[in-house]
C-alpha cells in the first residue's frame, strides 16, 4: 500500500515578486543531444545537460541498449555520451515522458533484438501508433499500439517514404526524424491530417539534425527529407529550459514583481519563447538584456486571445496568469493537449473550478473568466506543467493545495525549492 503525501500549500506572495531565477537546460534539446549523440560517429561531450526525470530515462535507455553515458566535467554536470552498437534484448522505462515513447521506437528499430517499451500508467493512454504504424511501413516488425509494445529489431531498417498522421503530435515527425540518418536510405516523412501542433519542436529538430552534420531538406510544408550517412559528435550547448522558466516569469506578471530569468538564448527554436509576445500582449513589460529575460507586471494584466497550436506546453502557465486578467481569456488550437502527460484542458478546467473558477471548456480549447478566488485542492494529474500553474495560482489566493508538487521533476527537480527560494527569506 502507498501513503497519500501531503499536499504542498502554494505559497502566497504578500508583495510583488523580485528576483534572478536561473533554470537549468531544456528537456527537449537534451534528449534530442542523447539520441543524436548515441548515433554518432564519435564520443559526444553535452554541456549541462538538463537532468531529470526525462532526461535520466532517456539515458537509462540507451544506455540498455548498449551506448556508454557517464558524466564528466566539472562538479560532473556534463554527459559524455560514447556509441556503441546497439542491441537489445532490453527494456525501456518511458515513465511519462512523451520523448522517449516517440523518439526512441525508431531508433530500437536499428538495433538488434526484441526491446520491450512500457511506462505509467497515464503514459499508456498517451497516442502512439502513428509511429509505431510508421515503422511497421518501414518494414519494422512492431506488436501493440500503445505502450507497452515490442520492437523486433533485425539491425536494419530500410527507410524511405512514410505518410503519417502527425496532428496529436509533433513528436511522431521528430522521432522518424531524428533516427533517419541510421536507417538504409534514411526517411521522407509526408504528413497528412489536420494541421501539425508545435511546429516549434520539428524546427529544433531539424536544427538539431543538421548541428551534426545530417542533411535535412524540410523545404516543402508538412514533407521532411533526412538524408541516411555519418552523424557527427553533438557539440551545441544546452540552452535554459524555456518553458520551466514561465512559471518564474508569471509570478512577476500577477504580482506586479520582477524576475529575470538569466541566459535567455537570443535566438532559439524553444516554444517558451513565445511567453514573450503573450505576456507583452497582456500587459507585461518584457525585455531582453545583458542580464538575460525580465518580466515586470502590469498594474491590470489584460485578458489574452490566442491560438496556442504552436507553444501548446506553455498553456498551464497561461491559463494560471489569466485567471488574474481584467477580462475574459480566450485559448485556442490546443486540443492536441488532450493527449499530454494528462487531458490538460479538463485537469486545469477541473482544478480552476475546485478554486472558485470560471472556465468554458471546447473540444480544442477553453475561455477563462476572471472571477474572485478561493482556496481549494489543485491536482497536478501526475503532470509537472499542471503542478506549476497551482504554484502561480497559490501566489494570490491562499490556500491553493497541490497534491503532488513531487511531479515536477519529471523536468525540473526541485522546483518547490526554488519556487520558495524566489519568494525570498519571508516565505516559509
Ligand atoms: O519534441 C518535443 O520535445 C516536444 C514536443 C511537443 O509535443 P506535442 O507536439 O505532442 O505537443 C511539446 O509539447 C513537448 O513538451 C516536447
Ligand atoms: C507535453 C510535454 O511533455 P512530453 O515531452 O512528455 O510530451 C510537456 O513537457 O509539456
Amino acid at each position: 500500500m502507498t501513503t497519500a503525501l501531503a499536499p504542498w500549500p502554494a505559497p502566497t506572495a504578500d508583495a510583488p515578486v523580485t528576483a534572478t531565477v536561473p533554470v537549468p537546460g531544456s528537456k527537449s534539446l537534451t534528449n534530442r543531444a542523447l539520441v543524436l549523440a548515441a548515433q554518432a560517429v564519435a564520443p559526444s561531450l553535452i554541456p549541462a545537460p538538463l537532468r531529470s526525470r526525462d532526461t535520466d530515462l532517456m539515458a537509462a535507455a540507451l544506455r540498455a541498449l548498449g551506448t556508454g553515458i557517464e558524466s564528466a566535467g566539472p562538479g560532473g554536470r556534463d554527459w559524455l555520451v560514447t556509441p556503441a552498437p546497439l542491441a537489445g534484448p532490453a527494456h525501456v522505462d518511458c515513465g511519462l515522458a512523451g520523448t522517449v515513447m516517440r523518439f526512441l521506437p525508431p531508433l530500437a528499430a536499428t538495433a538488434t533484438g526484441p526491446i520491450i517499451f512500457d511506462g505509467d500508467e497515464a503514459a499508456r493512454r498517451r497516442p502512439m501508433a502513428t509511429v509505431l504504424d510508421a515503422l511497421r511501413a518501414l518494414g519494422v516488425r512492431v506488436d501493440g499500439d500503445r505502450l507497452p509494445f515490442t520492437v523486433h529489431a533485425d539491425g536494419r531498417v530500410p527507410g524511405g517514404t512514410v505518410r503519417i498522421d502527425a496532428s496529436a503530435s509533433s513528436q511522431f515527425v521528430s522521432g522518424l526524424l531524428l533516427s533517419a540518418p541510421s536507417f538504409a536510405g534514411g526517411i521522407e516523412v509526408r504528413h497528412e491530417g489536420a494541421a501539425v501542433p508545435s511546429l516549434p519542436h520539428i524546427e529544433m529538430t531539424v536544427q538539431a539534425l543538421r548541428g551534426v552534420g545530417v542533411r535535412v531538406d524540410d523545404a516543402t510544408p508538412d514533407r521532411w527529407r533526412v538524408e541516411p550517412g555519418p552523424v557527427q559528435p553533438w557539440t551545441s550547448t544546452i540552452e535554459p529550459d524555456l518553458s520551466n522558466a514561465t512559471p518564474f516569469l508569471a509570478a512577476a506578471a500577477v504580482t506586479g514583481g520582477t524576475v529575470t530569468v538569466p541566459h535567455w538564448p537570443a535566438a532559439t527554436t524553444q516554444a517558451g519563447d513565445a511567453i514573450r509576445g503573450l505576456l507583452t500582449a497582456m500587459g507585461a513589460r518584457v525585455s531582453i538584456g545583458p542580464d538575460g529575460l525580465t518580466v515586470s507586471g502590469p498594474d491590470r494584466l489584460r485578458g489574452l486571445t490566442a491560438d496556442l497550436h504552436d507553444v501548446g506546453e506553455l498553456t498551464p502557465t497561461v491559463a494560471a496568469i489569466a485567471l488574474f486578467a481584467d477580462g475574459p481569456s480566450r485559448l485556442t488550437g490546443i486540443g492536441h493537449l488532450r493527449g499530454h502527460e494528462t487531458d490538460r484542458l479538463a485537469a486545469l478546467a477541473q482544478d480552476i473550478q475546485a478554486v472558485g473558477g470560471r472556465v468554458d471548456e471546447a473540444p480544442d480549447g477553453f475561455t477563462i473568466h476572471p472571477q474572485p478566488l478561493h482556496g481549494g485542492p489543485w491536482a497536478a494529474f501526475a503532470d509537472h506543467r499542471m503542478a506549476t500553474a497551482g504554484a502561480i495560482v497559490g501566489l494570490r489566493v491562499p490556500g491553493v493545495l497541490v497534491d503532488d508538487v513531487a511531479t515536477t521533476a519529471k523536468t525540473l527537480p526541485g522546483f518547490a525549492d526554488m519556487w520558495t527560494r524566489m519568494l525570498g527569506p519571508a516565505v516559509a
